[in-house]
């Protein structure tokens, strides 16, 4: 089989575990006797930097003639100064998302065998385990709201943001979360603020109403403080956490450290069709840039997403997937998932990649 992947390297680390999981990829194609055909676009601020825009017209070509879209990072302190739209952000990340109608970001994370010890959690609650995926609307609530913006001047300027979501837009992204937790633990925690916001309380509605078509999944709503709160008291009672846009970009970073490091949460960004975006769940990490010290895990497991989603490699996205987890288990971490005295151990971004790739050779 052949496919074409459009990739998307980016800013600060983004480049550096694209390297990382493009190794991976190649071990996968001679194993299962793939052809990935790669082109690379700009994008973010090295698109900014070279082209003047942080989403060419060229980019965004080549992604719609691909497959999947293999993604980095976007942003950094080098461009903060532009205007808010200019930015790499929002004048890349969200458009790509809204013009391919990504409204689908699953973000499963697990506790590693291995990592347990390294958890923020208590031991007693790590022993348990944890083993979620986060379904995070992608494409409306108050990241695309209109209108947005600022008015005024001096004391009298004021800014606003709209959190606006249509029935069809949270029956969508309600019945994937239940479709999901049906292949796992059969249960779904849905996450709003209903309390207070008007778009929760039809968010409850609506995910109500799809949940009688699935009897066999249990259906809980949780407040996002108190969500916040309940995964680091009880993590194992969490199977499938549906959330919107906001509240579920929060929620992934906080779901990610309690696996042990944002550096190993990945996620896939899709829409109906089966095309996507795959890119991990944390930032292009400045503090670490250029450090050769960047855990690549999130981008390799995102490449395994992309195998499975959009690819139809299910057997080739397992096999990156129990190469990392042999990695992890055999004590093969980068230097953010180990105690300050223990950093002399840490490997290097390429160290893993390197070890990953080979496990994927070897059949682990
Ligand atoms: N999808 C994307 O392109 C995203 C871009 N951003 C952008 O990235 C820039 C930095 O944002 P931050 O808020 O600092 O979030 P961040 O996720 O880049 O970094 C947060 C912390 O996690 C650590 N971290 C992240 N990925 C890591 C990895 N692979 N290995 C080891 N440590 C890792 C960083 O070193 C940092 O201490 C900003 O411009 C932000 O807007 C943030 C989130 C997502
Ligand atoms: C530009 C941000 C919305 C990206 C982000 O933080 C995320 O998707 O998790
Ligand atoms: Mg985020």
């Amino acid at each position: 089989m052949s496919y074409q992947v459009a990739v998307l390297a980016g800013d600060g680390i983004g480049p550096e575990v694209m390297v990382e999981a493009r190794k991976v990829l190649t071990a996968v194609e001679q194993r299962f006797g793939l052809e990935i055909n790669y082109s690379e676009y700009d994008v973010g601020g090295a698109a900014i930097d070279n082209q003047g825009c942080p989403l060419p017209e060229s980019t965004l070509k080549g992604c719609e003639a691909a497959d999947a879209i293999l993604f980095g990072s976007v942003g950094g302190p080098k461009w903060t100064h532009l205007p808010p739209d200019e930015q790499p952000e929002r004048g890349a990340l969200l458009p790509l998302r809204g013009h391919f109608e990504l409204f689908c970001n699953l973000r499963p994370a697990k506790l590693h065998a291995g990592l347990e010890g390294l958890s923020p959690l208590r031991a007693d609650i790590s022993s348990q385990g944890f083993d979620v995926v986060c379904v995070r609307e992608l494409t409306g609530g108050i990241y695309f709201g209109k209108p947005k913006g600022r008015q005024g001047e001096g004391e009298a300027e004021e800014a606003f943001d709209t959190m606006r979501y249509s029935r069809q837009e949270i029956r969508r992204i309600a019945k994937i979360a239940f479709e999901t937790a049906q292949g796992r633990r059969k249960k779904v925690t849905s996450i709003d603020k209903a309390n207070v916001l008007a778009c929760s309380v039809l968010w409850r509605e609506v995910v109500e109403e799809v949940a009688k078509d699935y009897p066999d999944v249990e259906l809980e709503h949780m407040y996002i403080d108190n969500a916040t709160m309940q995964l680091l008291r009880r993590p194992f009672d969490f199977d499938v956490v549906l959330c919107s846009n906001l509240f579920g970009d929060i929620l992934s970073d906080e779901i990610a450290m309690l696996t042990g490091s944002m550096g190993l949460l990945s996620s896939a960004s899709v829409n109906g069709s089966g095309f996507g975006l795959f890119e991990p769940a944390g930032g292009s990490a400045p503090d670490i840039a250029g450090q050769g010290i960047a855990n690549p895990v999130a981008q390799i497991l995102s490449a395994a997403l992309m195998l499975r989603f959009s690819l139809q490699q299910e057997e080739a996205a397992s096999a990156i997937e129990r190469a990392v987890g042999k990695a992890l288990a055999e004590g093969y971490l980068t230097g953010e998932l180990l105690a300050a005295d223990q950093r002399h151990n840490a490997k290097s971004t390429s160290q893993m990649g390197d070890f990953i790739a080979q496990a994927v050779r070897e059949g682990v």
